[in-house]
């Protein structure tokens, strides 16, 4: 469970995160969303330690991430898988080499260890084979699923994914959503999800808090959004006509 309590953090004078608190819980497909601006990004890395926030408290499974040093922090990243937005593969390594490399930096695995395991993750994400294919060779798709086995390779406790859907037509996309959420609930991951794509919302939406203005605006399930009626997150979530007609035959 990851825990941020009255996050506050500001650019200069631009006060981006006025007050975020939520509860993420384990076997939970958890998401940040809310419109461009609205400071997802930001909290996202403030909860993973990129941004150290003017005040507030983020805390995993209890442990005060924010007051930790160095040495403690290190062990709480090795327990965060993290799908970059655009995936981030490195393109001078082949697919096996991108999932070996968490390991290759946090484990004094052997390397057929690690081989073994970069093939369970090629398994689990159906890329069995792909491991000398470059990432120019592998479609938006695959390079996402390639992200996601690079990921869970450390077995992590916490998955981080900042716009998972970023690219990817939107059939791709609840291929990648419901990955996700298969690996979620099979091993019980606290996932976050940074996400303003409206089929992530509807689909895999367990916990939702919807950012606004840099304050948490609503949080609830992707069942509850469709009986809301904030303006805001109505004007955010169901923004076309063809989405407010669709809502009201919810
Ligand atoms: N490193 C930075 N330095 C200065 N301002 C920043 C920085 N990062 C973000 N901001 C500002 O913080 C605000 C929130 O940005 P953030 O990227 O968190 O929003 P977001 O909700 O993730 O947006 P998007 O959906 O467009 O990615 C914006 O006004 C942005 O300009």
């Amino acid at each position: 469970m990851i825990e941020v309590q009255d996050i506050h953090m500001s650019f200069g004078d631009n006060k981006v995160l006025k007050g975020i608190s939520g509860t993420f819980k384990p076997g939970l497909t958890n998401l940040i969303i809310g419109g461009s601006g609205s400071g997802k990004t930001t909290l996202l890395k403030c909860m993973i330690g990129l941004h150290k926030p003017d005040s507030g408290r983020v805390s995993y499974d209890g442990r005060d991430f924010l007051n930790m040093n160095f040495e403690e922090r290190i062990e709480i990243r090795k327990e965060i898988g993290m799908l970059f937005q655009g995936s981030a593969l490195f393109d001078s390594m082949t697919v096996e080499e991108n999932i070996m490399f968490p390991l290759n930096m946090f484990t004094d695995q052997s390397n057929s260890e690690k081989r073994e395991r970069a093939n369970f993750c090629l398994e689990r994400v159906d890329l069995v084979g792909k491991n000398k294919l470059y990432p120019a060779e592998l479609s938006g798709g695959m390079k996402k699923r390639v992200g996601i086995a690079r990921a869970i390779a450390m077995n992590p406790k916490y998955l981080f994914c900042d716009e998972p859907n970023s690219g990817l037509d939107p059939r791709t996309s609840i291929v990648i959503d419901e990955l996700i959420k298969e690996i979620t609930e099979e091993y019980n991951t606290t996932t976050i999800v940074v996400t303003h794509d409206m089929n992530s919302v509807m689909g895999i939406g367990d916990y939702i808090i919807f950012l606004y203005e840099g304050k948490k605006f609503w949080e609830g399930s992707n069942k509850d959004i469709s009986k809301t009626d904030i303006k805001e997150l109505n004007d955010f979530v169901f923004a076309s006509r063809f989405m407010k007609a669709a809502k009201d035959k919810f």
